[in-house]
């Protein structure tokens, strides 16, 4: 078993990117809560393929369909359900990749995992298409956030080797949250993002492809969240954060940067403590965790995304009936750069995470 995630709040997600429809159910949440399935709507259109240059052409508009889990307009409290139909599966050019498997992609290790019964068609259960459940979870989970003013918001930091304007460590500014997820290409900078529009599509026309970086940030988290050693927070959505597919590294404040600092430089200063006694800091490079638990500062971390595998320039594999090399070049509408529509993804891990882990530390009453 391995799609199911969380402890007070689950989530399973099912389906294959070629199969009848993927889906999702969320346990555990709090009853009696309205969902906004506009806004829900809003996070899944963000995510959608097929509406961009610099996405796939594989058209999917991710309406769904709930199962349960609302009644007279509430959360019940029981299994929220729902399953997203995929409608524009092409499974032509996936029938020589279960023999001739994609370098950097799934295909290798799904056959020699489930013995060769993997549905691989679309990249199967492994496909970024499995994200849309994600995304939906994430959306609920970020409206139960909000009724405690807690929020997320995200960028493309880095595209190749060109970079985004950084979020302000110590104040992330939620209006830039809002004003970055209504754009089509979500970067706080606008001429940064045209050069990066530039760089996927040049990737693009090469038959080739290109990686990067989001930054995200939650800020209104109270502080005392998490746990130490196993269940620290940093674990946790680590563990969420690197179930999206094509995520090759999770860092939070500076990250690997730190390391260039002196401790006189990385030590976040306690400058201030307000009426409920939380304390400030004048600088936030441990990204608002410590010893696993949240300090009330804002949550900021940085993930990594490769190039995507799925590039039409000729490569080197192996025919696994013969075992003999051959040259693969890999068909079909892919993603030139999964950074973009990634984003969303993010945030919603990063909800869905501290969601979580807030109920383990506080029960559900929290919420009422
Ligand atoms: C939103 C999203 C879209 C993706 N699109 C593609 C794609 O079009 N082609 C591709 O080869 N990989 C794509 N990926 C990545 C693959 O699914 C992933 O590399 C593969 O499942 C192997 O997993 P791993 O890279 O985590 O090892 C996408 C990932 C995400 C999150
Ligand atoms: C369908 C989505 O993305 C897909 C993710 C994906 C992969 O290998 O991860 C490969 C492509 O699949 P297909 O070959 O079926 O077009 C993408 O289009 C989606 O994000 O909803």
């Amino acid at each position: 078993m391995s799609s199911c995630w969380g402890n007070q709040i689950k989530l399973t997600i099912f389906g294959e990117s070629h199969g009848t429809a993927i889906g999702g159910v969320i346990d555990g949440l709090p009853p009696g809560l309205t969902i906004d399935f506009d806004e829900v709507g809003f996070q899944m259109k963000r995510r959608a393929p097929g509406q961009h240059q610099w996405s796939t052409h594989r058209h999917e508009t991710d309406e769904w369909e709930l199962l349960s889990g609302m009644f007279q307009g509430k959360t019940t409290g029981t299994p929220l359900a729902f399953q997203i139909r995929n409608r524009d599966q092409k499974s032509k050019a996936y029938a020589e990749l279960n023999i001739v498997p994609r370098p950097s992609h799934a295909d290798f290790t799904g056959n020699v995992r489930y013995h060769g019964y993997q549905d691989y068609r679309g990249g199967g259960h492994f496909s970024g298409r499995l994200t849309a459940p994600l995304v939906f979870a994430g959306a609920v989970a970020r409206q139960v956030l909000a009724t405690k003013n807690i929020q997320i918001g995200g960028h493309i930091r880095t595209i190749g080797t060109l970079s985004d304007t950084r979020f302000n460590p110590i104040d992330p500014a939620s209006h830039l949250f809002r004003e970055v997820a209504l754009k089509q290409f979500p970067v706080i900078d606008d001429t940064a993002g045209d050069q990066m529009k530039a760089l996927i599509e040049s990737a693009r026309k090469d038959c080739d492809s290109v990686g990067g970086t989001v930054e995200a940030a939650i800020i209104g988290v109270p502080a005392g969240i998490g746990s130490p050693i196993f269940d620290a927070l940093e674990s946790s959505m680590a563990s969420i954060l690197f179930a999206i597919p094509a995520v090759k590294g999770v860092s939070f404040g500076d990250g690997f940067d730190i390391t260039t600092l002196r401790g006189s430089q990385a030590n976040d200063q306690y400058d201030q403590m307000d009426d409920q006694r939380n304390l400030t800091t004048s600088s936030n490079h441990n990204g608002g965790i410590l010893g696993g638990i949240t300090s009330g500062m804002p949550i900021l971390l940085n993930v990594a995304f490769k190039p995507t595998a799925s590039i039409a320039k000729p490569q080197q594999s192996i025919n696994m009936r013969t075992g003999e090399q051959t040259k693969l070049i890999v068909k079909g509408r892919h993603d030139p750069c999964i950074v973009p529509r990634a984003v969303p993804v993010v945030e919603a891990a990063m909800a869905f995470s501290l969601l979580d882990s807030i109920c383990q530390i506080k029960g559900l009453e929290y919420w009422s």
